[in-house]
């Protein structure tokens, strides 16, 4: 898919285990990523953790970017990583454990730069460590509200009786602040990575990125995760703008992304979007060709694929006999949001 770069940030209170999670996905077999790491303090131990396995890294210290001024040249850092030269699949920001993540998504929503989309905020929860440090009081913690993934780790350091109650109790709350949050369970930050990005391929390119494939290679053997499913359809006429954007709107139930690159009818002319949705947040862009073919795409560890893909065959079959002017409306609205 061509469009602007997907931008997934990692937060999570100080060794919840957002290095390990931003480690697996740089084992994702063939993702070119980008990663800015924010350390915290003068030693630059987190750079050094992923020190020769990303495509391209920038660092930003001297303290949290988001207390730094500018955001510690955060959009420099995606400014250069988001040139089309690089081609990179997705930049992900570990955020240092002392970080705001409702400042960190406000410096990300409100960036100037113009190749980036937001797409998601994933929270490492320890949840060993979670009641004693982030969820102490009984108001909601704030952070919940802005994370779009959970990831809740450490769950092997529990007892099994201790486990589906502390497991519970976190749901719970998470929940109660954010009814939309996809919540999943994994050791190290082991998450599939189809949850948070495409890759453009599933192989190393020839030449390229050596050290990356070897640390994919050495990884395989002692890295396990459940695998995300996917229901999708493909299109070959022109849909209705008003059945994308209520399917955009309300995705199918445990459909953590939606992706799609689509044709959609608007009187006689067909306009061609990209659409992405990652927990709740729809972005829209226009592709430059009017194509009629596309395909509709759901992710979610938890989807129902028969009835998610029955979804997506509806908004394909939907009629567009009838002009439909204001759901073409309204994706334009969508689109301007997202420019
Ligand atoms: N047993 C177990 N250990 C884990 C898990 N996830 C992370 N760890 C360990 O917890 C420690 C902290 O993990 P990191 O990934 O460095 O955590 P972090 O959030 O990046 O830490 P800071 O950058 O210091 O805030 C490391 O020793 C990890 O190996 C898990 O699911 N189970």
């Amino acid at each position: 898919m061509t469009g602007k770069v997907p931008l997934i940030a990692i937060t999570g209170f100080l060794g919840a285990g957002k290095t390990s999670l931003l480690n697996h996905l740089l084992r994702a077999p063939g993702a070119r990523l980008g990663v800015v790491v924010n350390d915290f303090g003068t030693i630059n131990v987190d750079a050094a953790l992923v020190s020769g396995q990303i495509d391209e890294a920038s660092t930003i210290s001297g303290g949290c970017l988001c207390c730094l001024p500018d955001a510690g040249g955060l959009d420099d850092a995606l400014a250069k990583l988001s040139q089309p030269k690089l081609r990179l699949d997705a930049i992900l920001v570990e955020a240092s454990g002392a970080a705001d993540p409702l400042a960190l998504d406000r410096i990300i929503r409100f960036s100037k730069v113009p190749r980036i989309r937001a797409a998601g905020i994933v929270e490492v929860i320890d949840a060993v460590e979670h009641f004693r440090t982030v969820d102490r009081v009984p108001e909601l913690p704030l952070r919940y509200a802005v994370a779009s993934l959970i990831v809740i780790g450490k769950t092997d350091l529990l007892s099994e009786h201790e486990r589906e109650a502390t497991i519970r109790a976190i749901r719970e709350r998470v929940l109660e602040r954010n009814p939309g949050a996809a919540i999943v369970i994994a050791r190290a930050g082991q998450i599939d990575p189809a949850l948070v990005f495409d890759t453009a391929t599933e192989e190393d390119p020839l030449d390229e990125l050596p050290i990356a494939q070897l640390l994919r290679e050495a990884a395989v053997e002692h890295t396990h995760h459940d695998h995300a499913r996917a229901a999708s359809v493909a299109l070959t006429e022109p849909v209705s703008p008003s059945a994308l954007v209520d399917l955009l709107e309300q995705p199918p139930a445990g459909a953590y992304r939606i992706k799609g690159r689509i044709g959609v009818r608007r009187g006689e002319s067909v306009h061609g979007f990209l659409v992405n949705v990652v927990g709740g947040t729809i972005h829209v862009t226009r592709l430059a060709d009017a194509r009629v073919e596309g395909e509709l795409v759901a992710i979610g560890m938890e989807l129902d694929q028969a009835a998610t893909e029955r979804r997506l065959e509806n908004v394909a079959r939907a009629s567009t006999e009838e002009p439909d002017t204001a759901g073409f409306e309204r994706l334009q609205r969508y689109r301007r949001l997202s420019s």
